[in-house]
């Protein structure tokens, strides 16, 4: 589980998280939603320690971040990390020789499931299959928790939804996925939790099927009723 515990987070004089808290379970795909700039970016590099939190904590299996933790966690940007000159083959090649925990055949799985040319270069590649390329790049590694930051965003409607069949293959079974996305519609009958951050804070985490199921209530139309638009 990760428990993200009144988090707080600076940058300068800016307060941006004001004391975030919410868990994301194994087996179950969380959302974090805002409008932009609220911080959902911030939340996963804190996660990551990519960027240092001003208070709170952020429990990993109940164990605090440290170099064991990493070892958990996939984080999947939202623009290409690999040298524009590299194919993917070398991507992949760079991933195996970096990660102990990459996992070739579920690269290899994945590959064919975003149909793939090995052989393209990583600046050839079209938005769409740039993001696929991420995800592949993340979900090959054997982690418990995966950490995707706006993986729709700029990209087709096909491609979107090749994108959102990922989510119900086993490539992420049993995984903890936290993801940030501005397209919810494309994934909201796939999503378990939903956390709704404004000024800084949670200001709702409630289950998607629940509120599907008991009050016949879309995510969009929580959405909604708490941002009042
Ligand atoms: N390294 C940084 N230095 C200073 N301010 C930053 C830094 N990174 C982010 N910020 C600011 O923190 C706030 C939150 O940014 P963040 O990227 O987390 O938002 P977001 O919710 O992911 O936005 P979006 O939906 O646009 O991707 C923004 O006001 C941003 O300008």
């Amino acid at each position: 589980m990760i428990e993200v515990k009144e988090v707080e987070k600076n940058y300068g004089r800016k307060k941006i998280l004001k004391g975030v808290s919410f868990t994301a379970n194994k087996g179950e795909i969380t959302c974090l939603i805002g409008i932009n700039g609220v911080g959902k970016t911030t939340v996963l590099n804190a996660i990551m320690a990519l960027t240092p939190i001003n208070k709170g904590q952020i429990l990993i299996d109940g164990l605090p971040l440290d170099k064991t933790t990493f070892e958990k966690i996939a984080f999947i940007p939202d623009t290409t990390t690999m040298l524009p000159q590299m194919t993917i083959t070398e991507a992949m090649e760079f991933m195996k020789d970096f990660y102990k925990c990459w996992n070739q055949e579920r690269a290899t799985e994945l590959l064919a499931f975003f149909r793939l040319n090995q052989r393209d270069r990583i600046a050839s590649l079209s938005k769409g299959n740039a993001a696929k390329v991420n995800l592949l790049l993340g979900l090959a590694l054997n982690v418990d928790y995966v950490l995707m930051d706006e993986p729709f965003s700029g990209i087709d409607m096909f491609s979107r939804e090749e994108i959102a069949n990922v989510f119900t293959s086993h490539l992420l079974e049993n995984r903890a996925v936290i993801i940030t996305t501005h397209e919810v519609g494309d994934i909201e009958h796939l999503i378990d939790k939903v956390v709704l951050l404004d000024d800084g804070m949670v200001t709702k985490e409630f289950s998607a099927e629940e509120a599907r199921e008991n009050e016949g209530k879309s995510v969009i139309d929580v959405m909604r009723e708490v941002y009042q638009r």
